[in-house]
């Protein structure tokens, strides 16, 4: 029997693939980056053929590391980087241009203009989400109006919709080929078109972007038999493809956040704070997004609240590519630990705008307060501050929108490797963090849903097994230190507002 079951996590900034056993440890991986395309201010692309390939490579160099052919594989799941959206020729797979990235903010005057509408209450009560940039509706109507001959493609089923997962899926299951279109509840929930009670597209919220319905997916379950790979491909064999989840839902899935008022916050490239709501969808008042959480094979939908931050680690990666300040994220640390505090300096990433809790597009990122005094270890330090006041903004909400005081935050993703953030999290929380062994949640989470669909796994109690405490960290700060530095992050905030014109 074959012992391993497989995840693909395609996202913002590398694919992974990843191989795990019985007991959730990863025995193999292998990991590409691919291009940021960047053609101006505010434009985020990434060029979904080269995805793909990258796709092929990971998985083929995994298997080969490990000495293991896809036979060895049950099952397969796939995770990815939500929102980014591609239309191609499913008769050709050639794309319309380049996929449109979540954090691209060039359709701005899309979101306004349907919240000038009196469209925007339709789309928080409908699809749990504020009319934004960040999400697929405004992106595939940006590519219906403005790359030549998508429309008429688009209406006459010459071309078709995906976001990664759908694009990943499809050339996996034999592309041109009879290769299946489809996508999971998670990630349909994060395009403004579908309805969270019926689980399907919305015909007014479709008609609100003029998106026609037959370029869009199949919605399934995350834990659903999709497709088989087909044995052509890089899997080199036929397996079932049976779990695909958004990157934050496979996360939630991989910290096994399976009962309502359980959560975890991932630290990438943005942020995503997650909580399990159950099988009800609250609505928010806070400034949060009701979306879904997973849904297993057979299984009812579970409903999550979340908070999502669009420049976190990024902002690092800023500090290192554009500043020069660092050569490397680990060196953020070594910088920031130098210093005992910012020198009541703030700096305020609001590349993007502002996400949750704000949902500000005219914000730009400022860094204030700054004197003579201050250095280049200050800046680090407020650039790591910056990513724990951002989760302090949505954790209020959370427990404002939810009644949910957690008693620890569980934590993963790429930057909580760094102990000196970690203490500085629970600091401004005021609350125990705390990081599991396995730090690769989000391809774990899909590899869950994938193993629970095959029968590899049995139950959720399995699951719950596997989650191991690595670390955790306890707040050292006094309750007036807390208070002041977060009135001081407050100020800052609204610095941001209003600076570029959005329509
Ligand atoms: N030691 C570190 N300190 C702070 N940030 C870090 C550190 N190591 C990595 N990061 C940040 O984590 C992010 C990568 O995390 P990852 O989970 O791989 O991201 P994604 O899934 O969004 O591509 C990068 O933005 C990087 O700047
Ligand atoms: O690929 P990540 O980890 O940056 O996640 C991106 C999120 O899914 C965006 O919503």
């Amino acid at each position: 029997m074959a012992e391993f079951v497989g995840a693909i996590d395609q996202g913002t900034t590398s694919t992974r693939f990843m191989l795990f056993n019985h007991s959730g440890e990863e025995v193999a991986k292998a990991q590409l980056e691919h291009e940021q395309i960047l053609p101006q201010a505010g434009w985020v692309e990434h060029d979904p053929i080269e995805v793909w390939e990258r796709t092929r490579t990971v998985i083929e160099q995994a298997l080969q590391r490990a000495g293991l052919t896809g036979r060895d594989v049950a099952a397969l799941g796939i995770t990815n980087q939500r929102e980014t959206t591609v239309v191609w020729d499913p008769r050709t797979g050639r794309p319309f241009g380049n996929a449109i990235v979540w954090q691209d903010t060039r359709t701005d005057r899309i979101a306004s203009a349907l919240e000038r509408e009196g469209k925007g209450e339709v789309i928080r009560r409908k699809a749990g989400l504020p009319p934004a940039t960040y999400f697929s509706g405004g992106k595939i109507q940006w590519i219906l109006d403005n790359v030549d001959g998508a429309r008429e493609a688009a209406e006459s089923g010459e071309a078709v919709f995906g976001t990664m997962d759908t694009w990943v899926l499809w050339n996996l299951s034999g592309g041109t080929n009879g290769g299946v279109h489809a996508t999971d509840v998670t990630n349909a929930s994060r395009t403004m078109l579908m309805n969270l009670e019926t689980l399907d597209w919305d015909d007014e919220l479709l008609g609100f972007f003029g998106i026609p319905r037959r370029m869009l997916p199949q919605i399934r379950p995350s834990g659903y038999h999709y497709a088989d790979t087909v044995a052509g491909g890089p899997m080199g064999a036929e397996v079932p493809i049976a779990g695909m989840l958004g990157d934050q839902q496979g996360a939630t899935v991989g910290q096994v956040c399976f009962s309502p008022g359980e959560g975890k916050n991932t630290y990438g490239t943005g942020n995503f704070f997650l909580l399990n709501t159950g099988t009800e969808a609250v609505p928010s008042e806070s400034g949060l997004l009701t979306t879904m959480g997973y849904q297993f094979a057979g299984g009812e939908a579970i409903y999550c609240l979340e908070g999502a931050i669009a420049v976190t680690g990024s902002a690092v990666q800023w500090l290192r590519d554009q500043l020069g300040l660092i050569r490397s994220a680990e060196e953020s640390e070594t910088l920031a630990k130098q210093v005992d505090d910012t020198g009541n300096m703030y700096f305020v990433p609001a590349f993007s705008g502002l996400f949750a809790p704000y949902w500000r597009s005219d914000a730009r990122g400022v860094m204030v307060g700054l004197s003579r005094f201050h250095t280049k270890e200050h800046v680090a330090r407020a650039v790591l501050e910056s990513i724990c006041y951002q989760t302090k903004d949505v954790a209020e909400a959370m427990a404002k929108d939810s009644g949910v005081e957690l008693e620890f935050l569980k934590v993963d993703g790429g930057a909580v490797v760094n102990d000196t953030l970690m203490q500085m999290q629970a600091d401004i929380l005021g609350t125990p963090v705390a990081r599991p062994q396995v730090a690769e949640t989000t391809a774990l989470g899909s590899a869950y849903a994938a193993g629970l669909a095959t029968g590899f796994w049995n139950n959720l109690d399995e699951l719950r097994e596997n989650w191991q405490e690595d670390k955790r960290w306890q707040p050292q700060w006094s309750a007036d230190q807390r208070e002041a530095g977060y009135a001081g992050w407050k100020k800052a905030v609204e610095r941001t507002f209003d600076w570029v014109d959005v329509g």
